[in-house]
């Protein structure tokens, strides 16, 4: 593993006596099955899966791999706790919000333990861990508390002698399918809002992680039934879950190549609702106000190793600031401390496995290929490690692979320009829209920038500025649908009305 403040990285300054969060002592993982009905099951196959630590390639545990039989039992229990009349619809919308509270305090309780297994399960720093996966979350969840008993109906005035009143109603049971990078995240993203407008959820983790959630909705006392967890493969579990009928709504999150897979199932099955948030090839629009701009486009670029669909891969700097952008970026980088994610001074870790790990490097070589300026790292860490140097190339073109490819990895392509109105042009000219960022001081540019930018997120002299307040999702191939905030509320509802003579 590399060691922190190696030559070719930031030299990792005495931990401040600061009460810094530190990791503490696993003794051995409790949840390794799969959870149905607030039981744990093993595999109805019989088989299980390793999990590895990314920064040392221990294996972790196994965990009972769950199949489309074990996605039936799952789909079973949650149909029947999503019944009108069951202890969960008779649940008040209130107590639904403690339910959601109570879960917050348990992560809470159990941060320390939580960031330290994110962060043995992905190799993300500790204080990446701690502080936004953990802090995510557990807001996440309450602020979906917050909704339970504030999703309102109408009633409407309708012409001659009738009356509508509508209903939000729960849609059923809810599927969701998450990936690797924000296990803890994603998995309160999908439950927090099912769960607040009272349905049920089947939910899949990616392949490489283990199951940590099922012992706290336990403790927590969500009736038998309402989350179901069913760790496993894509093309088997996942799959189960895309294609089952009596999956009444799917919530994916993952690359856009899996998310029409997912969509088409939906439709051919039973046209489940779908939401989908996917990749990105995100950009942002520098022009000249240069600081801030450096430090937080790079932020966004390397955060999470670039395990992120947020990721700041595509940079448009105005050319009168290029070469001065160029410096600053590089000397900006070389602050960075790779290292021990567990070790609280570290900012970069590991990729999460060796096929990430190949798919990134081959997209760097392309780079070099194409005619790209490699102006930092570039290459592994070290042999045998999957640690990869954050890399930032100048003198990008468009037609370049890393200028269009999502390369999920810690590498910043920056691109010069001239005008605002091609800037523009290239920033849009993507299958993907996810998130962008304008820099500037002049606010009129801010405005007219943001309104032409075809993402659905634009930050303004930010970045990764997100809350469960703020919807979330993409234009384009970014996805379908939004997560986080109230717009979330109207993905997890059926709205009935009920029109009646007067
Ligand atoms: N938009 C977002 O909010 C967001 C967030 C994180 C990651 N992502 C995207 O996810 C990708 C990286 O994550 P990943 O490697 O886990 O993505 P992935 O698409 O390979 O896998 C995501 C999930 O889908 C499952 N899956 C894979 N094949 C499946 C199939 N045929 N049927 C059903 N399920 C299947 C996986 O097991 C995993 O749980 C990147 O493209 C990234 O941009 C998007
Ligand atoms: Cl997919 C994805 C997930 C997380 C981030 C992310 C990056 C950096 C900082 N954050 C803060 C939050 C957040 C999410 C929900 C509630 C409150 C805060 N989230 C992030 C970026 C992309």
């Amino acid at each position: 593993m590399a060691q922190n403040g190696t030559a070719e990285n930031g030299v990792a300054e005495e931990i401040p006596a600061l009460p810094f969060p530190q990791p503490v002592k696993v003794q051995d993982i409790r949840h390794t099955k799969i959870f149905i009905d607030n039981e744990w099951h093993t595999s109805s196959r019989g088989r299980t899966f390793p999990t590895f630590n990314p920064a040392t390639g221990v294996r972790i545990c196994d965990v009972e791999e769950a199949d489309k039989e074990d996605v039936d039992k799952a789909v079973e229990a949650a149909k029947a706790a999503g019944q009108r009349g069951s202890p969960w619809r008779r649940v008040d919308a209130s107590s639904r919000g403690r339910l959601l509270h109570k879960l917050a305090d348990l992560m809470e309780r159990d941060r320390l333990l939580l960031a330290t297994l994110e962060t043995l399960d992905t190799g993300k720093p500790f204080l990446q861990s701690f502080f936004i996966d953990l802090d995510g979350s557990i807001k996440t969840l309450r602020y979906y508390a917050g909704w339970t008993d504030k999703i309102h109906g109408k009633s409407l005035p309708i012409d001659g002698s009738f009356m509508c009143l509508t209903k939000h109603e729960p849609v059923g049971v809810c599927g969701a399918i998450i990936p690797w990078n924000f296990p803890l995240l994603m998995f309160m993203w999908k439950i927090a809002p099912a769960l607040s407008c009272g349905n049920t959820v089947v939910i899949k983790p990616a392949d490489p992680c283990i199951n940590m959630a099922s012992g706290l909705l336990f403790q927590a006392g969500f009736p038998p039934g309402v989350v179901n967890i069913v760790p496993g493969f894509g093309p088997t579990a996942g799959a189960a879950i895309a294609c089952h009928m009596n999956i009444d709504k799917v919530a994916f999150t993952g690359s856009t190549e899996v998310g029409q897979l997912i969509k088409e199932a939906a439709a051919k099955s039973n046209l489940k609702r779908v939401t989908l948030e996917l990749g990105g090839k995100n950009p942002c629009i520098v022009f000249a106000d240069l600081q801030l701009a450096v430090e937080e486009t790079q932020k966004g670029a390397f955060y999470n190793q670039g395990q992120c669909c947020t990721a700041a891969s595509r940079v448009f700097v105005e050319e009168s600031i290029h070469e001065e952008f160029v410096r600053r970026s590089i000397e900006n980088a070389k602050k960075i401390v790779i290292g021990d994610p567990l070790d609280p001074r570290t900012s970069h870790g590991p990729q999460i496995d060796r096929q990430q790990f190949d798919k990134i490097m081959d997209l760097i070589e392309s780079g070099k290929k194409e005619g790209a300026k490699l102006e930092y790292g570039g290459a592994a860490v070290e042999e045998k490690s999957l640690f990869i140097q954050p890399t930032i190339f100048s003198g990008v073109k468009d037609h370049m692979r890393i200028a269009k490819e999502e390369i999920f990895g810690p590498v910043q392509c920056i691109f010069s320009f001239k005008s605002q109105q091609k800037a523009i042009e290239r920033a849009n000219s993507s299958q993907y829209g996810l998130v962008s960022a304008v820099f500037t001081t002049n606010m009129d540019r801010a405005l007219s920038v943001s309104a032409a930018l075809e993402t659905g997120t634009v930050w303004i002299n930010c970045y990764n500025a997100l809350h469960a307040q703020t919807p979330f999702g993409g234009y384009k191939m970014s996805g379908n649908g939004r997560e986080l905030g109230e717009y979330a509320l109207a993905e997890y509802s059926e709205v009935k009305a009920k029109n009646t003579k007067t």
